[in-house]
């Protein structure tokens, strides 16, 4: 069951497991757990309930539900260098289903070598590409989009699974000025943007159709909807408690010569002022997310010894690979005028037509059964590109995609600018192209700079930092416009829109530079700051088996484990995170 207070909480018996977060991870291991009736399953979720939250159900909504809402941790990034000293907003999830909950919704699980390199990395074979495929298939279930249109073409079945938990559709709503020319210039220009049936089958490479969690009515599926949905939470040794914001993770003992952490120390997120305790049996799983995890094990002593002395936090642990080696994908939006007078900016601007856009989605049609993407494309620089190579000192240069079918970069193709992504200006129709750096170099971090557990703590992407993401985003741009330049678009594109920031995509290389550090935001895929590394090695916060080092009794389970981002958006990786996380955690205690 949900609960909203701790007063409404079952105590009468023990809890095996705590959880902490009921997001995209957690909630899968909370459902895998809870389905052995002996297991008594508790999840701390600091954030709301997901019940009715209108903007988080209708996925063309999904702009609103974050950044700065009462679903949202509201974080901001520190100044970053690579963006002209700009902070940007940096939104994670704060409901039920976590960022699953506020997401784009698009659907992707990164190339058979980002899988295969994370094995490599973490010295153990379970994380290779064969060997998760069986998560993979387990989190997912592919139903008919909304319009139950034939998909035939559009993806190839032998990669999905319709028995799984978080369904995952194609676009249910066809764009008729724009889907013909997306996959005619595949056939115009297919030595650069070659035509890929599935994007989804371990080569990501080429323009694929878009696959998206959300159903078959054309509402959102997410973790919480899913794996926490009905037929699970009925369960009554699953219990969800909301409101509950973890504050300190607390040694309870010692096992094997280190520290056992099973105590939890949480308050109620909307009245801070009282401290509660629970303790797990068995194991407490850390699953908070790639912002919330290393804030938590800082607080709670395991990080940088310097850091931590220096805010007089106790010691349990001293590791510095904690909250370092964050991993993210810099996002860059890009529009032309369009000659149409169908695109995202029609409803925008007339309130009947947005009205009956809604009426529309209350019976699952209309454009609001998707979010902002009918197709999106993953490509490389080509390998024989010499003026982009030979920028790169070639006895140091190490390219930072996993392999050859490995992605650079990412294009999305949306009918119009992506509510909120740039200010709506006053006239015009747009075509976007939002290019992202999908294999990026640059690191970040988490560090808290305050022993307080309300504190926001100190986030630094280090977006652009490294030249190769800079030079692939600008090279992205370059790729962009020659899609655009394709023959399909002659009579749709009039030309690149300035933006009102006086940068420009269309002039020099260096007034492209300036346009490129001016606009790039995030496309909010943080990984890697607790992240995993072999048994015994001198770096990293988790073993291959996702046990804490130094301690005993915890466990991360959430997209901080990876090692580096996978060239893909990262909630499908979550759920696989999520699947394996449940698996080890039961073969554990079997
Ligand atoms: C705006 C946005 C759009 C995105 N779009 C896409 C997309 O289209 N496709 C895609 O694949 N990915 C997308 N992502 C990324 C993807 O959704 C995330 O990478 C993924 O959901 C992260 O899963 P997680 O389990 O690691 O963390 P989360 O899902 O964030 O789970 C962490 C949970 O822990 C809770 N928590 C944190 N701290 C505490 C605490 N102290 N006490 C108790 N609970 C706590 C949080 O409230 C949250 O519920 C997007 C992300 C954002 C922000």
């Amino acid at each position: 069951a949900i609960y909203e207070s701790y007063a409404q909480l079952p105590k009468n018996k023990p809890f095996d497991f705590v959880i902490i977060g009921g997001g995209t991870a957690g909630s899968v291991v909370a459902n895998r757990l809870s389905a052995n009736p002996s297991y008594n399953v508790l999840v701390l979720e600091a954030g709301v309930s997901n019940r009715g939250v209108l903007d988080s159900i209708v996925p063309f909504f999904s702009d609103d539900v974050v950044p700065f809402t009462p679903w949202d941790w509201n974080y901001t990034t520190v100044p970053q260098p690579g963006l002209n000293n700009r902070s940007i907003s940096y939104p994670r999830g704060y409901l039920l289903g976590g960022t699953s909950s506020v997401n784009y919704m698009t659907y992707t699980r990164g190339s058979s070598q980002d899988w295969d390199r994370y094995a490599a990395i973490s010295g153990d074979d379970g994380w290779k590409w064969d060997n998760i495929f069986t998560d993979v298939l387990k989190a997912e279930k592919w139903v008919a989009p909304s319009d139950h249109h034939n998909t035939t073409g559009q993806y190839d079945p032998q990669f999905h699974n319709t028995t799984g938990v978080t369904s995952v559709s194609l676009p249910g709503y066809p764009l008729p000025n724009i889907d013909p020319r997306i996959i005619q210039t595949t056939k115009d220009l297919p030595d650069e943007f070659p035509f890929t049936e599935d994007y989804n089958s371990g080569n990501p490479l080429g323009v694929g159709w878009s696959q998206s969690t959300i159903d078959t009515r054309g509402r959102r599926s997410s973790a919480a909807t899913s794996y926490l949905g009905p037929k699970y939470i009925s369960r009554p040794n699953l219990h969800v408690l909301l409101h509950a914001k973890v504050t300190r993770l607390v040694k309870t003992g010692t096992k094997n010569g280190k520290p056992e952490i099973l105590g939890v120390q949480f308050v109620n997120s909307t009245n801070t002022a009282q401290n509660f305790t629970v303790k797990a049996r068995k194991e407490l799983v850390l699953s908070a997310g790639s912002v919330n995890t290393p804030q938590l094990l800082q607080l709670s002593g395991i990080g940088d010894e310097s850091l931590l002395s220096s805010l007089n936090i106790p010691v349990v642990v001293n590791n510095p690979s904690v909250g370092r080696n964050l991993s993210d994908h810099p996002r860059l939006t890009n529009l032309w005028y369009a000659n149409s007078n169908q695109t995202f900016e029609a409803a925008q601007r007339n309130q009947t037509l947005a009205d009956e856009e809604f009426d529309e989605w209350q019976e699952g049609t209309g454009p609001l059964v998707d979010s902002f993407t009918n197709q999106l494309a993953f490509l490389r620089v080509p390998a024989n590109d010499t003026t982009f190579w030979s920028q790169f000192n070639s006895s140091t240069f190490e390219d930072p995609a996993a392999g050859d079918i490995t992605p650079h970069y990412e294009m999305l193709f949306s009918n119009g600018i992506v509510p909120g992504a740039v200010p709506l200006p006053a006239t015009g129709s747009f075509f976007n192209v939002i290019t992202v750096v999908v294999s990026p170099a640059s690191r970040g971090s988490i560090m808290i700079n305050s022993s307080n557990p309300l504190a926001h703590p100190v986030i630094n992407p280090g977006f652009l930092t490294e030249d190769f993401d800079f030079e692939v985003m600008k090279y992205a741009v370059h790729s962009a416009q020659r899609f655009v330049a394709g023959p399909a678009w002659s009579d749709y594109i009039l030309g690149p829109y300035p933006g009102s920031d006086n940068t420009t995509m269309a002039g020099t290389e260096e007034q492209l530079g300036q346009y490129v550090r001016q606009n790039t935001g995030t496309i909010w895929h943080p990984t890697a700051t607790a992240s995993m590394s072999p048994v015994g090695a001198d770096w990293g916060v988790v073993d291959p088996d996702l046990l804490v080092k130094g301690v005993s009794g915890l466990r991360i389970v959430d997209m901080s484990v990876l090692p580096r981002v996978p060239a893909a958006h990262t909630q499908s990786p979550a759920y696989i995170v999520g699947e394996r996380g449940a698996s080890l955690v039961i073969a554990a205690w079997n």
